[in-house]
């Protein structure tokens, strides 16, 4: 299997770089004139699916919003990958999993593993029960050419206790990104292995040069902006793919208000120039 970074660059070549979130919210069904149920989630997602998997690089359903509604709604997450990947766009599934070694394995199985119901091309994992507690997804990505976003400093205002946090040599977040650049070392023309890095992050003093690419949430309905991404990833920014989830999905449901709105965000990234 081609690895996910050289599938990563093919899509940002033909489609540009910017991500669609597909996340199912409460206050968005209501917006939509629709009910709070898994046939009003079922037609949203798939409304969004029709509208922006055949134009966007790059779809992130949220499970969350998904697994709320138990096993109908994981039904409705199987075909929201299915489609959007038959449509063109990779999916990234955001599900932030990390546990012991063993339960990453299971998690390995689920998400990554091409027999898998859920299988993806690439999932959001959490490194701090220790990034070595990921091993099983990173030995998974190599073995099926998929990819791992670890969060590094998220776009949360809680985050940097944890992901700024000294550990002798630099930044809990900083040793994050040591993993990954190693991961990533020699790959061609970018790892597999990304960072997950807030638009919404203030000053940093991070090295971003890690040979991967970087999921930025934070984009959008929390006030991140393309100047934010030339801001935070300097030379880095060719990798640095923005993620909007609600500030595209409020144009729905009109299916071409939607990819327009997928378009705008996908232009916007390309006039920056870096
Ligand atoms: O991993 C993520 O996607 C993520 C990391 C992060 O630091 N911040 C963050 O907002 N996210 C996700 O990105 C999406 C942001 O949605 P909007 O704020 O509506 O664009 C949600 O699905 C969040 O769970």
């Amino acid at each position: 299997m081609t690895p996910f970074g050289t599938r990563l660059a093919q899509a940002i070549e033909e489609r540009g770089r910017f991500c669609v979130g597909i996340d199912p919210h409460a206050a968005l069904l209501k917006e939509w004139g629709l009910d709070d149920d898994v046939a009003s989630l079922e037609r949203f997602a798939l409304t969004v699916v029709e509208a922006v998997a055949p134009v966007v690089s790059v779809v992130k359903p949220q499970s969350a919003f998904y697994e709320r509604f138990g096993s109908r709604g994981i039904a409705v997450l199987e075909r929201v990958i299915a489609e959007s990947r038959a449509a063109g766009a990779l999916v990234l599934l955001d599900v932030k999993r990390g546990d012991i070694g063993s339960t990453s394995q299971a998690y390995a199985d689920a998400y990554l593993d091409p027999t898998s119901p859920l299988a993806s091309d690439a999932i959001t994992a959490s490194p701090y029960l220790g990034f070595g507690s990921l091993d099983p997804m990173v030995d998974a990505c190599h073995q099926h050419g998929a990819g791992l976003f670890v969060l590094a400093l998220t776009s949360n205002k809680e985050g940097p206790e944890v992901q700024r946090a000294q550990t002798g040599g630099g930044t809990v977040a900083g040793a994050m990104l040591d993993h990954l650049r190693h991961l990533n070392a020699g790959a061609t023309p970018v790892g597999s292995f990304g960072a997950v890095v807030g638009a919404t992050i203030g000053d940093h003093d991070e090295d971003l040069d890690i040979n991967g690419p970087f999921l930025v949430p934070g984009y959008g309905a929390q006030g991140g902006t393309t100047a934010d991404l030339a801001r935070i990833f300097g030379t880095s920014a060719r990798w640095a793919l923005p993620s909007s989830s609600r500030e595209v999905l409020q144009a729905g449901p009109d299916v071409t208000a939607l990819r327009d709105a997928a378009l705008r965000g996908t232009s916007a990234v390309q006039e920056l120039g870096v």
